[in-house]
This record gives C-alpha cells, sequence and structure tokens, in this order.
C-alpha cells in the first residue's frame, strides 16, 4: 500500500488565503460559512497526508492603506492591519476546530493572553506532527503585506510551494475583474511577473520568493476541494516558478 501522503505532489504547502473573500457576500468582516468551507478543505488534505500552514490576509476588516489614505499615519494603520488578521486567524482556527482539526495559532507580534507567539522551531514541530499552523500579525513590521509574510514563512518553515487561494482562478495579463479580456497564464517566471507587474501579489513576495526558488501557485478560492486538487497536481491554477 503507498504510504500516506505519498500521491502528493508538494506534502508541506503553506496556503495564503484572501481576507477579502473570506467576506463571501458580506459587506466586511468574516463569513463563518466561507471558514467552515475552507476548514474542510484543509481537513481533507491533512486526511491525505499533507502538512498546512496558514497565512490569512485583513482586507476583510482594514488595510493600512486605506487608514493612511484618511489621513492616518501609515505605521499606526499597518499595525491596526496587522491585528485583523489575528482575528482572522481566531476565527480561521475555531473553524478548523469544529472540523476536529488541531490548529495552532502564532502571532509575529507576542500577545500572550491572547494566542502563542511566533517561534520557528515551535512552529516547525506542529508542522511535523500534522497539526496547522496558522501565522498571524504578518511579518510584525509595517509596510509589508500578508503575501510577504506568506513566503517568508514559506521559506522559514521549508515548505514545497505558496498556494494563493484569491478571488481570481490565476494570473492574468491584467486585473481580470477590471479587464474580462485578460489573458489567463498557466506558468509564469518570477522576472514575467515582475517585468509586467502583474499585481496578483507584491513585488516583494515575488522577488523573495525568486531569490528562494520556492513555487507560487494562484488559485480560486471559491472552488470547493482546489486544496487536494493543488496537492495531486490536478487544479486549474497558475504556477509562478523558475524556469529555463
Ligand atoms: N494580473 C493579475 N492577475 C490576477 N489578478 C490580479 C492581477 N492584477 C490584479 N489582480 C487582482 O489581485 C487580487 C488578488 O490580490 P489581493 O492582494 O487583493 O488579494 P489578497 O492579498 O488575497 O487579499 P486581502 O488583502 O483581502 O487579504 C485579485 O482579486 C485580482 O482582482
Ligand atoms: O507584514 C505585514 C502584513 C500586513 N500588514 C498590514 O496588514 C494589512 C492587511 O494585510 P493584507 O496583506 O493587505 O491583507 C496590510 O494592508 C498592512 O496594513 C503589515 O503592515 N505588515
Amino acid at each position: 500500500m503507498a504510504a500516506r501522503g505519498s500521491d502528493l505532489k508538494y506534502k508541506r504547502l503553506l496556503l495564503k488565503l484572501s481576507g477579502e473573500a473570506l467576506m463571501g457576500k458580506q459587506p466586511y468582516g468574516i463569513d463563518m460559512s466561507v471558514a467552515d468551507r475552507l476548514a474542510g478543505d484543509i481537513a481533507e488534505a491533512t486526511a491525505a497526508g499533507a502538512q498546512i500552514a496558514v497565512v490569512i490576509g485583513g482586507g476583510n476588516i482594514f488595510r493600512g492603506l486605506s487608514g493612511a489614505a484618511k489621513g492616518m499615519d501609515r505605521a499606526t494603520a499597518d499595525y491596526m492591519g496587522m491585528l485583523a488578521t489575528v482575528m482572522n486567524a481566531l476565527a480561521f482556527q475555531n473553524a478548523l476546530d469544529h472540523k476536529g482539526v488541531p490548529a495552532r495559532v502564532l502571532s509575529a507580534i507576542p500577545m500572550p493572553t491572547v494566542c502563542e507567539s511566533y517561534v520557528r522551531p515551535k512552529s516547525l514541530s506542529y508542522l511535523a506532527k500534522s497539526q496547522v499552523v496558522l501565522f498571524a500579525a504578518g511579518t510584525g513590521n509595517p509596510f509589508f503585506t500578508t503575501d510577504t509574510a506568506a513566503v517568508l514563512r514559506a521559506i522559514e518553515m521549508n515548505c514545497d510551494a505558496v498556494l494563493k487561494a484569491t478571488q481570481v482562478d490565476g494570473v492574468y495579463s491584467a486585473d481580470p475583474k477590471k479587464h474580462p479580456d485578460a489573458k489567463r497564464y498557466d506558468r509564469l517566471s518570477y522576472a514575467e511577473v515582475l517585468a509586467n507587474d502583474l499585481k496578483v501579489m507584491d513585488g516583494a513576495a515575488i522577488a523573495l520568493a525568486r531569490d528562494n526558488r520556492l513555487p507560487l501557485i494562484v488559485v480560486s478560492i471559491d472552488e470547493p476541494g482546489n486544496l487536494l486538487k493543488v496537492l495531486r497536481g490536478e487544479a486549474r491554477q497558475t504556477i509562478i516558478e523558475t524556469t529555463g
């Protein structure tokens, strides 16, 4: 009999979930039915033998740039954005708990009465025990995004890839929400994404992934079961990786 997880293309994956997508059809906050569905996808993936780390954005609650545009000090607004990601991580831990999936929230900004602080060896040992780790508060530094935090943690955790589950089903020649005729790519190099300014992830995240040869996969968050499909190499996706 095949060993558990041996049919998977990726064994250890960092899943980056869009905060905005967690809103579902609501105008703000978290739609727990969306969180439940995604938690079900993770339960399926861990049962298949995958080890899953998660970073959740904060766009459903607060983005630093929006605060700065209203006159707030940018760094203060960014700290508020990072706190929003902690709220999302706690809600998602709850959804995983309801599915019987053991999960730990580790925050880059220490808040010991709320959750554990991020410590790399501790996170690695949770992953090795097949517990889901939810990395909260981004990188812990203002002027960054959760995309960069996702790539950073994925490298630290020796993940095989970052999977960005977002509101579009891949990377296009332009934002498909604004340009319905944009061309979708199956595969791109980091250089192509950076040179053409394809904004599905920020430049700092792409450059960090490139320098560490970490594959980035972009899929739709709305397609149930997509996580297992990616793990098996069967999803409709765009992969950004070293080419040639
Ligand atoms: N070239 C492109 N290809 C695909 N999507 C693009 C492109 N340019 C811009 N986008 C937009 O990027 C969005 C995904 O990135 P965004 O940073 O908004 O999401 P996120 O980081 O997942 O969300 P959040 O900040 O809510 O957590 C897509 O919803 C899409 O509209
Ligand atoms: O390392 C980080 C990560 C995030 N932020 C702030 O949080 C919000 C929400 O994150 P998104 O990636 O936009 O979903 C972001 O707008 C920043 O304000 C941060 O400062 N540092």
